[in-house]
């Protein structure tokens, strides 16, 4: 079965234009970046695209003299509400700019507070793209509980807010994560229910990695060719697999969308929008 990540989104989408159908004057949704790389040029593109489409006001700002001075500004600024900072900025210490941000408006849940906050249920925000993982298995009615995950990468943004989000009580997933310091990799993820591969190496998860029969979840996002390709080797891993999402139009197409829906929860929380 092929997870379709396009359907999933556009169900957050109709949800998002239902609430903010008639409003004008939408705060903005601001994305810092100084010397954007094709990928974050792609991505800021197609975040303008879908604000277009919802009538949300995106806005690429390029990092000033004092980016910290900047964010500060954008904290306390009603008419923005939310502030994505691309990664990676290249004239600035990104840490120190992500520190300045107010989590709230954070709707990347990058900022420690919000990264934090997951493991005790605090956090206003967790990253969209581990919380984009966990909706399509909510979406297809893949129950985690109980089962062998296996998280292949350890980033801030997926790998570590994903395991703690599986490990939450009512989720109750057991979880494995490996990296690249990690011994036979292939031996864990074969030996798994689900696997999630967050790379970002192009075909690097194969066949013989893979149990016939388990759930397969791409969270990559690289560019081979100029054409965008997932983490798992997709002609070969979609014959054995019971489901798996595709790339694009799995994973990432979700991801988007849950962004979006993070903005409208900055409305409410802003008092611009009933909860
Ligand atoms: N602050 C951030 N900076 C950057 C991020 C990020 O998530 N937050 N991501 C990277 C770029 N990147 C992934 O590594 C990326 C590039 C392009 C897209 C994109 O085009 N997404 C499509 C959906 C794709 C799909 O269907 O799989 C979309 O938005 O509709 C996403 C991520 C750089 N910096």
């Amino acid at each position: 079965m092929i997870l379709d990540g396009k359907s999933v989104a556009e169900k957050t989408y109709s949800e998002i234009r239902e609430k903010i159908e008639g409003m004008v004057s939408l705060p903005s949704l601001v994305l810092l970046c100084d010397e954007p790389d094709s990928s974050n040029k792609t991505y800021m593109k197609s975040i303008v695209k879908q604000g277009e489409k919802l009538g949300i006001n995106v806005v690429i700002e390029n990092t000033g003299e004092d980016p910290i001075a900047q964010v500060h500004r954008m904290n306390s600024d009603p008419s923005i509400a939310g502030v994505m900072i691309m990664h990676p900025l290249k004239n600035a210490d990104e840490k120190s700019v992500l520190a300045a941000l107010d989590p709230s408006k954070d709707l990347e849940g990058r900022t420690v507070s919000n990264l934090g906050g997951i493991v005790n249920d605090e956090e206003f925000f967790a990253p969209p793209t581990a919380e984009a993982v966990m909706e399509m298995l909510f979406q297809y009615d893949i129950n985690p509980k109980g089962r062998d995950v296996t998280i292949v990468g350890r980033s801030n943004t997926v790998g570590k807010p994903l395991a703690l989000l599986l490990l939450k009580k009512g989720v109750d997933a057991t979880v494995t994560v490996c990296h690249s310091r990690s011994r036979d990799i292939a031996e864990k993820t074969f030996n798994s229910d689900i696997v999630v591969s967050a790379v970002g190496i192009a075909k690097f998860l194969k066949r013989e990695m893979v149990r016939p029969g388990s759930i397969v979840i791409d969270v990559g996002i690289n560019f081979l060719d100029g054409k965008l390709v997932g983490d798992v080797d997709y002609d070969e891993v979609s014959q054995i697999a019971a489901a798996i999402t595709p790339v694009p139009g799995g994973v990432g197409s979700v991801t988007t969308a849950l962004l979006f829906k993070h903005y409208l929860k900055s409305l409410e929380r802003m008092g611009r929008i009933a909860r």
